[in-house]
């Protein structure tokens, strides 16, 4: 892998705020992805004010509605040129079909299959039989994958599985804490709401093509060495 394949989670409430962070690190991280906070609370100004800094903007709005709704989002969102943008594997083939057919040309549309912050008591509560994680994900890529999506989003324990079903797929990895961060128990590094993590060298090394990073970053005492201590571990 030639380029930083790090993007920076802004979830961060004030506009200002996440540039600045931006800025400080953006010598040490491949892209930006702006989430739903972000997006509900800055929207496109928002996302063109970010798009100045020069890198690669990941709109993580997780669409998930009926088909013809999600392709509309899909052509409102054109002119904000992402590289990725999410919907949920859950919303079906028929969503994902129309989302694809209605993205942008240079745009990446990945699915997202089991959420990080997820186990399987939390599956078995939503209804879903296995009740496994991974088998879940699997399947869903699999399903995203028929649909014609360009990859999917995922934990690092699947990524290796579907990397491997899926050669070609572009695998999006969130729930990353830095082994040494968790060691120190520094600033960002505890799993917070994440309950399915690994670390950005471990999900690198198992076929991620971008990893997400938030909180170890944007947490940290000093937002720059934690930038630069994750690329020196890839
Ligand atoms: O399954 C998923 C899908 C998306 N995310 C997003 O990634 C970041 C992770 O932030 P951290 O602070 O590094 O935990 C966040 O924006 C989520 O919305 C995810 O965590 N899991």
């Amino acid at each position: 892998m030639n380029h930083n394949p790090v993007y920076l989670a802004l979830d961060l409430p004030r506009l200002d705020a996440a540039e600045a962070l931006a800025r400080k690190v953006a010598g040490h991280i491949g892209g930006i992805k702006l989430g739903l906070e972000f997006f509900c609370a800055h929207g496109h100004h928002g996302v063109h004010e970010l798009h100045k800094i020069g890198l690669p903007i990941f709109l993580d709005l997780k669409l998930h509605d009926i088909p013809n709704t999600v392709a509309g989002a899909m052509q409102a969102i054109h002119v904000l040129q992402p590289s990725i943008v999410t919907v949920h594997a859950a919303g079906g083939r028929a969503m994902m079909e129309d989302a694809k057919a209605a993205a942008g040309e240079n745009c990446k549309v990945v699915a997202v299959t089991v959420l990080t912050s997820l186990d399987g008591d939390d599956l078995a509560a939503i209804g879903v039989s296995a009740a496994d994680p991974h088998a879940q994900a699997l399947r869903l890529a699999e399903l995203a994958h028929s649909a014609g999506l360009d990859g999917i989003v995922c934990s690092g324990h699947e990524v290796g599985a579907v990397h491997s079903q899926w050669k070609d797929g572009y695998f999006v990895v969130p729930g990353l804490r830095p082994a040494e961060g968790r060691a120190n128990g520094s600033a960002g590094n505890g799993k917070g709401d994440q309950k399915r993590i690994v670390s950005p060298r471990e999900a690198r090394d198992a076929g991620a093509s971008v990893l997400v990073i938030g909180r170890p970053i944007s947490r940290a005492e000093d937002p720059l060495a934690a930038a630069r201590a994750i690329e020196a571990t890839l």
